[in-house]
């Protein structure tokens, strides 16, 4: 899995406003409407604990202050320990946390101590942005594409299944794929088919995964993938709409799934 680094984290503030602006356009809900509408949910007075981690990679420097301001963006009280690790989670329990959030080089988490409920990122991350893809308003059928079935994508093609969608998935690793298929159902993707989608949800850690023969006219892709996997001289020749953001929308889903 691909860390971040403190450059996909700059003008995270600009970041989030934007895309949370391209999702009410085109999805007629902000990120606070589709978490409200995926979970059922509406944050009340939790607070939140952020812990720094010095496991595996160690802290990246702008980590924990990024998670504070997407926690306070989106209603939550929060707090950086001033500790990392133990003696961290300590301070966050003895300061009356109600949720901790803190991630080591394989797991993101968030675990709402008073109801027990956990999430990790990879699934709140999949579900939303493919939440997002399928809320594309100009769709003209509930054909979707999606990209990776790794724990991100995975997780995003079954809340894709679950809601009634026509799921067409690709996967370099072939074992992935057949998981989807016997496990949901979806359908392999293949260019040779000359299928083309208004609604792709990109799951995968590489660059221009996205080709001109997959996407429609008028198109949403959905990624939290770093790099992109939509090529720009694509995304301005089909005018794509796309929603990409490294980590507030996926912290997002996170809170209010566990709420
Ligand atoms: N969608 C967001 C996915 C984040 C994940 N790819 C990652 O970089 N995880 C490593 C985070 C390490 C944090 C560090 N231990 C700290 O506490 O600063």
């Amino acid at each position: 899995m691909a860390l971040l680094t403190p450059e996909d984290l700059e003008n995270l503030s600009m970041q989030l406003e934007e895309n949370d602006e391209m999702a009410k356009r085109i999805t007629g809900l902000d990120i606070k409407g589709i978490c409200s509408a995926l979970y059922g949910t509406e944050p009340g007075s939790e607070k939140v604990a952020i812990i720094p981690i010095t496991a595996g990679n160690g802290i990246i420097s702008t980590f924990t202050s990024s998670l504070l301001f997407i926690v306070q963006y989106f209603g939550f009280e929060g707090f950086v320990t001033e500790h990392p690790d133990v003696t961290g989670y300590y301070e966050a329990v003895s300061e009356g946390a109600d949720i901790i959030m803190m991630a080591d080089d394989h797991i993101f988490t968030a675990h709402n101590l008073r109801n027990e409920k956990i999430v990790s990122n990879h699934v709140a991350t999949g579900v939303i942005y493919a939440d997002i893809a399928s809320r594309f308003q100009e769709a003209k059928s509930k054909d979707i594409l999606v990209i990776g079935l790794g724990r991100v994508g995975y997780a995003g093609a079954c809340h894709l299944v679950n809601k009634g969608f026509n799921v067409y998935a690709c996967d370099p690793n072939k074992e992935f794929l057949q998981k989807a298929v016997d496990e949901l159902g979806i359908k392999p993707y293949c260019s040779d088919d000359r299928k083309k989608f208004s609604m792709v949800f990109e799951a995968t850690p590489n660059a221009n995964t996205i080709s001109e023969g997959m996407i429609e006219e008028r198109c949403l892709v959905s990624t939290p993938g770093i790099p992109c996997g939509l090529p720009p001289e694509i995304g301005q020749k089909y005018h794509v709409d796309l929603v990409m953001e490294p980590l507030a929308i996926g912290v997002a889903s996170m809170l209010y799934s566990v709420i």
